[in-house]
């Protein structure tokens, strides 16, 4: 039975009937054509009495099925039900529907033939068929939907619930969304003087009340430079459209040299008042992992996030990287052995922090350590030579040795990497019962969460500088000029010389170095790369095309490490006149790989965020599967045209 072809049986009637009266008409001038016209009118008749009595055993056999699955199927008895029912074919077209369908989805009018598609949202039948219901407009009017398979055909019927809906709406509407808010670097005011400190305070909380006050919200503070405002989750539509321009409004109280930003996590989505505050609470953590200044918003565990753009300023005080070093001593106390591990493809900085750790472990401690590495695929590999010669060959050992190894007992240290899926081995991690993370890198969403000491600063420039700290804390001795020369290269690589990212805490931990023996000469010695390296990179920089103040160019990767020349390449491609970020493109492992960076005036993690992947504001990168250079050149444009503005620093 085709589609709808009964629907057109009327005009096959009205031709069959108006060829009998032309052949009565034309019998007179021409009786050719008369019986021509009545043999065309005899066949039309022929093919509606047919199609007629296919159509009715189709309805027949259709309703019959019906009428075995429903329980006492009868359509005089349907017809008078409250609610509106079709009986459909085997391809969704409607057989038979009751006076309220009709009167609900149709106008009144008869939809036989039609197909039940436009009164199911668009959707085939085979889509609704195999679940418990779906959901329907029609008319203004809102339905829950069921539909129930027939040997024919399909029943559906429906059930209307505009009015719980529509409270179900409002509900959500009014729903509240927790924010919790902190003034994030009123420490560099309290350093100004007393009265710019309380000042600037009050103007910060005296901003954020009146944004508050705005949506009509209920502003609480509840703690030193801490606030909550509860929102409603119409409010969080409206902040969320016009990106939260709170955070550019704070930026305009300035004391001194800085400027004032604060933190927002927000959550949204929740029920519960005291779910969505420790929800807000995660979210606050969040963005302030993340480098602050920025919002956090958390729904269903997904993050969603606004800001970040201004530098980030380091946190002066020393004490948190004391009780650090405090609670490593302790977690220490009960291992058997200690195995430091950084980040895969590792470089510079996770080695050169895990070569100071392991050397505390072994000399402060007295217990067997050592550095877990993939020598194979390493970005480091000067150093590990170095090492090797200078502290001794037994310090490296690769992942599966490590594996044999493990015991209850044995403590992991993370260094310069917060992801699973980031690390060297994550089979080891997932073996170690114990571990500690050493992290500078901004907080990521899935970040490891069962560290028993989770040290993590995004306002180091490295790993080395927070290993440097934590090593002068617990045993400045622990370390010889090899390893101080490991740590500074780790520095020199992050801060790119001390050019980026660089406090005065950096400075103290070079100085530390320093006088631990550290030369500069020996660690710019391990930055040395090879011919074929360095033609690499000096061929893509030749190449680089600029797009909006950004330098793109692509690797050919014929040649040298094409990992390590991608990312000096994206380094040197910063110092060209008027370039704001860098971008390279390079093939790598069999994905396609971009290194980001810029000296700060565009925030690079917002926009490798758009293509998955992340990093700072100054250095990001992502890997991307399933495209070839030129798609990912495509995806980056797009990306740039539509969150450059974002990702500037105002
Ligand atoms: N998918 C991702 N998600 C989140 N974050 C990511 C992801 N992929 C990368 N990242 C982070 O992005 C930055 C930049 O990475 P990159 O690969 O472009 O650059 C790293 C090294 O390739 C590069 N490097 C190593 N040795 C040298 C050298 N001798 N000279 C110049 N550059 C070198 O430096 C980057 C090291 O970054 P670090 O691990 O953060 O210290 C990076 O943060 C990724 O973690
Ligand atoms: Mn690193």
């Amino acid at each position: 039975m085709k589609k709808k072809s009964f629907t057109t049986m009327p005009t096959f009637v009205i031709f069959s009937v108006a060829m009998l009266a032309m052949s009565f008409a034309s019998y007179s001038y021409d009786p050719v054509l008369c019986y021509i016209e009545i043999a065309v009118s005899v066949v039309t008749a022929g093919i509606v009495v047919v199609s007629t009595l296919r159509f009715r055993n189709y309805i027949a056999t259709t309703v019959r099925s019906t009428a075995e699955k429903i329980n006492g199927f009868n359509p005089e008895f349907l017809d008078k039900y409250k609610i509106p029912v079709t009986v459909l074919g085997a391809e969704g077209e409607i057989i038979w529907s009751n006076t309220r369908f009709r009167k609900q989805f149709c106008n009144g009018k008869n939809p036989e033939g039609d197909i039940i598609s436009p009164y199911i949202g668009g959707k085939k039948i085979t889509e609704v068929a195999d679940h418990d219901t779906f959901e329907t407009a029609c008319n203004g009017n809102e339905f829950v939907g069921f539909v129930i398979s027939t040997n024919e055909g399909y029943v559906c019927y429906f059930v209307e619930n505009t009015y719980y809906r529509q409270i179900m709406r409002e509900y959500n509407a009014t729903r509240p969304c927790v924010a919790i808010i902190t003034f994030d670097n009123s420490d560099d005011f309290s350093n100004e003087s007393d009265e710019i400190y309380s000042e600037v305070s009050l103007n910060v909380q005296s901003f954020l009340q009146r944004w508050a006050n705005e949506y009509n919200a209920l502003f609480k503070i509840i703690g030193n430079n801490r606030y909550m405002i509860i929102f409603k989750e119409t409010d969080v539509d409206k902040l969320v459209e016009q990106k939260f321009p709170i955070l550019q409004e704070i930026h305009s109280i300035k004391a001194g040299q800085h400027t004032a930003t604060v933190s927002i996590g927000l959550c949204r989505g929740i029920n519960s008042l005291k779910d969505s505050e420790t929800n807000a609470r995660k979210a606050l953590d969040m963005a302030l992992g993340r480098g602050g200044d920025q919002v956090a918003i958390i729904s269903n565990n997904i993050y969603e996030f606004f800001g970040g753009t201004s530098a980030t300023s380091e946190k002066v005080s020393k004490v948190r990287m004391r009780v650090i070093a405090n609670a490593i001593k302790r977690t220490i106390n009960d291992c058997d052995k200690v195995f430091v591990m950084g980040h895969r493809f590792s470089d510079l900085d996770c080695i050169g922090a895990a070569i100071g750790m392991q050397s505390v472990m072994e000399k402060s401690f007295n217990l067997y350590s050592k550095i877990v590495v993939d020598k194979t695929k390493t970005m480091a590999e000067k150093l590990i030579d170095y090492a090797e010669k200078n502290i001794g060959k037994d310090i490296f050992i690769t992942p599966d040795e490590a594996m044999k190894q493990v015991t209850p007992k044995t403590l992991l240290i993370i260094v310069d990497t917060h992801l699973r899926n980031s690390l060297e081995s994550p089979q080891l991690y997932d073996e170690c019962k114990k571990v500690i993370v050493i992290d500078h890198h901004r907080r990521a969403v899935n970040y490891i969460d069962n560290a028993l000491v989770f040290c993590h600063e995004p306002f180091a420039s490295s790993a080395c500088e927070m290993c440097s700290e934590i090593i002068s804390c617990i045993d400045d001795k622990a370390i010889g000029y090899a390893q101080a020369d490991a740590l500074l290269a780790g520095i020199m690589l992050d801060t790119k010389n001390f050019v980026l990212k660089t406090g005065v805490r950096t400075f103290e931990a070079a100085a530390y170095l320093r006088r631990r023996g550290a030369t500069t000469i020996n660690v710019k010695q391990m930055f040395s790369d090879s011919i074929e390296t360095y033609r690499e990179k000096v061929s893509i920089v030749c190449d680089a095309k600029i797009y909006r103040n950004c330098a793109i160019s692509i690797a050919k990767g014929a040649d040298g490490d094409v990992r390590l020349a991608s990312a000096q390449a994206a380094d040197e491609l910063l110092t060209l006149e008027n370039v704001k970020a860098s971008f390279v493109i390079y093939e790598s492992g069999g994905k396609i790989c971009i290194s980001a960076r810029s000296f700060g005036a565009v925030n690079v993690q917002i926009i490798m965020e758009k293509l998955g992947g992340g990093g700072h504001q100054t250095m990001s990168a992502t890997q991307l599967s399933d495209i070839n250079k030129e798609q990912a050149l495509k995806m980056l444009i797009e990306v740039i045209d539509t969150n450059l503005e974002d990702a500037s620093c105002k």
